[in-house]
């Protein structure tokens, strides 16, 4: 590939390393989101083997809930990734616009989480960073985990942002080595901020929500109004012990998923 191969459109984020465009690839006509990096950036934050191995991660994952990276090409000063497009753009965007979502769209969610989750553990892949910055809705309105992975961070970053604790569990906060039930753990959270807006944990100051984490102090809101089932799987995923965490296959059979995921 090479950067005459397509057609630029208006950008659709920007970040510590770099813009996303819209694009369109002029043989297929395909639109994509062509990220570019500045050498230079990558250079002095010594990230170059990262990106290369984070690239080479995901070109072999293919999961319907996922984002795809179809390849990538560089010139003299930039790299460039050609991403697929995401044609409703940012959850985070959409979560903030609607407060919270109602359960149906929260399990629904959840449950396709879960999946590209089993199958991302099944290539010994964890740690995907499944917060709401990192998500994308298709064009069906499907989730794709974009997982911006070293902290590329598109237009408006949520405020909580900037090394937001909300989605670290006890042993990351706890800086004791960590495995996939990481991300279980995330999706706890995530299910819960779905539900009602915000994080568990979240507090004014980042001590708050450290002692929040490590003692897993977890309140349900009154408002909005949640089914006890759900709080039921929020409860089994937000578990200290990361080994007493809800199986990710497990949460797929959970009543709340089964009789509310699409
Ligand atoms: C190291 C590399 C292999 C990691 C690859 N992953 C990324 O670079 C993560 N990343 C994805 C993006 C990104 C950002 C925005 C979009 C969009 C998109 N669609 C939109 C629709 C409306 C408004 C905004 C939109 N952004 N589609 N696909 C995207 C992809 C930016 N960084």
């Amino acid at each position: 590939w090479v950067l005459s191969d397509f057609e630029v459109g208006k950008p659709l984020g920007r970040g510590k390393f770099g813009h996303v465009y819209l694009a369109r690839e002029k043989r297929s006509n395909q639109i994509v989101a062509l990220k570019v990096l500045f050498k230079s950036q990558l250079k002095q934050s010594q990230v170059e083997h990262q990106l290369r191995r984070e690239v080479e991660i995901q070109s072999h994952l293919r999961h319907p809930n996922i984002l795809r990276l179809y390849g990538y090409f560089y010139d003299q000063t930039r790299v460039y990734l050609i991403l697929e497009y995401a044609a409703k753009g940012e959850l985070y965007k959409e979560l903030t616009r609607c407060k919270h979502f109602n359960e149906k769209r929260s399990a629904t969610y959840i449950a396709s989480l879960a999946r590209a989750l089993i199958y991302l553990h099944g290539k010994h892949v964890i740690h995907r960073d499944i917060k709401p910055e990192n998500l994308l809705i298709g064009t069906q309105g499907e989730l794709k985990i974009a997982d911006f992975g070293w902290s590329v961070h598109t237009f408006n970053r949520r405020r909580t942002m900037c090394g937001t604790l909300d989605y670290l569990p006890p042993e990351m906060v706890e800086k004791t080595e960590h495995d996939y039930h990481v991300d279980i753990w995330s999706l706890g959270i995530l299910c819960y901020e779905f539900l009602y807006g915000v994080p568990p944990f979240e507090a004014k100051e980042h001590s708050e929500t450290y002692r929040r984490i490590v003692n897993v102090d977890l309140k349900f809101p009154l408002k909005p109004l949640v089914s006890p089932a759900a709080k039921d799987l929020i409860a089994q995923m937000l578990v200290k012990n990361s080994a007493s965490r809800l199986p990710l296959h497990k949460v797929l059979e959970h009543p709340w998923i089964v009789q509310n995921a699409d």
